[in-house]
């Protein structure tokens, strides 16, 4: 089982706009769609599609369209009542898949709140294989939550502790792969750095820059995948576990311990670019519960996100709506 856990959900509402986007200009939707979201949630919407079990962790009330649309599509979740609204996402789509996403703070949690949603997360991983930490902190939460969450998960694990995925942006993105957070009792003991990063090329930039790799921006990144290998290996030496940067049309590189590849996938038809970064951490996740090799995971990872870029709105696809046999995977040096 994977549980996903979504700090700062959201409601995405996805905009089809008629051309490209005017700015200050008034331009007529062509249709709108709604999903529930945020980066957990899609992994896990995404994998429920494919057949597994996973249970999303995350606040909302509970008439929230959040949680109401996840009841609807049949998505198991576990949440922690809140006051507030969640959030509304926006993305406009233009003809050819150029997307804007526009993505709100959310509702501010205190102290005793974040505290609650832990307790909850760790109630809800005893026996799961991964737990993916995903998104955005909302407001008020301190930037090494995630690294906190993987040192309490490991904690209560009694050494056979499930897998930690983080997939996120900025300063949490960054702690997480310090891994220094505080653990049960407020000490800093236990690793918290992840078995897995899921950065795009912009996130893989950033993290490059905080492992010390010589700076590279992300268009530079996305356009070299051997850059991005080397970038993606510095995170690895860091102590992370594996890192699985996806690089938008470019497919993807994995690099682990012990290899580096690429995955490329042939040209789509790109409706909507959002949710694909969730989606293909579903189908690294799908394969890697196969027990399919790295680079095997990294070929469904791939499909996975060029599905879900063909796809409108967040829709995320079913593992049979992917094509894997149409990735090509090469090695790379990783060093
Ligand atoms: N325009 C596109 N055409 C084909 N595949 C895409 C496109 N954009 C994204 N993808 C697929 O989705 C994956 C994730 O996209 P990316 O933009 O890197 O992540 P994120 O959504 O996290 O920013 C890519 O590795 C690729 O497989
Ligand atoms: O938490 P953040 O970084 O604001 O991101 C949340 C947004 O990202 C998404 O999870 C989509 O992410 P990806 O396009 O990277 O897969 C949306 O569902 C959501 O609106």
């Amino acid at each position: 089982m994977i549980v996903t856990f979504t700090a700062n959900p959201s409601l995405d509402r996805t905009v089809a706009l008629p051309g490209p986007l005017e700015r200050g200009e008034v331009q007529r939707a062509v249709s709108v769609r709604q999903e529930s979201g945020g980066k957990g949630v899609n992994v896990s919407r995404a994998l429920v599609a494919s057949g597994l079990e996973s249970v999303a962790v995350l606040p909302g009330a509970d008439s929230d369209p959040v949680l109401a649309g996840l009841r609807e599509t049949g998505v198991p979740f576990v949440s922690l009542p809140i006051d507030e609204p969640l959030r509304t996402n926006v993305a406009l789509t233009e003809p050819g898949g150029v997307t804007t996403k526009i993505n709100e703070p959310g509702p501010a949690l205190d102290a005793d709140q974040q505290e609650a949603l832990i307790k909850l997360l760790l109630e809800s991983s005893r026996g799961a294989s991964w737990v993916v930490l995903a998104g955005s902190l909302p407001p008020g939460f301190p930037a090494d939550f995630y690294a906190t969450v993987a040192r309490r998960i490991r904690a209560a694990g009694n050494g056979s502790a499930p897998y930690i995925a983080v997939d996120s942006s900025g300063a949490p993105l960054a702690a997480a792969m310090s891994g220094d957070g505080a653990g049960a009792d407020g000490t800093a003991t236990g690793s918290g750095k992840p078995d897995l990063l899921k950065p795009n090329a912009e996130e893989l930039a950033e993290l490059a820059a905080a492992a010390g790799f010589a700076s590279a921006t992300a268009d530079e990144l996305e356009a070299d995948p051997v850059a991005a290998a080397a970038a993606a290996a510095a995170v690895v030496r860091s102590g992370v576990g594996a890192v699985l940067a996806t690089l938008g049309s470019k497919g993807a590189v994995l690099v682990t311990a012990d290899g580096a590849w690429l995955a490329t996938h042939p040209p789509v038809a790109a409706v909507s670019t959002v949710g694909a970064g969730d989606s293909a951490l579903a189908g690294y996740l799908l394969a890697h519960g196969r027990g399919a090799a790295p680079a095997d995971c990294l070929r469904q990872a791939v499909a996975h996100g060029a599905a879900a870029a063909s796809l409108p709105g967040s829709t995320v696809p079913a593992v049979h709506q992917t094509t894997p046999d149409a990735v090509t995977i090469t090695a790379l040096r990783k060093d």
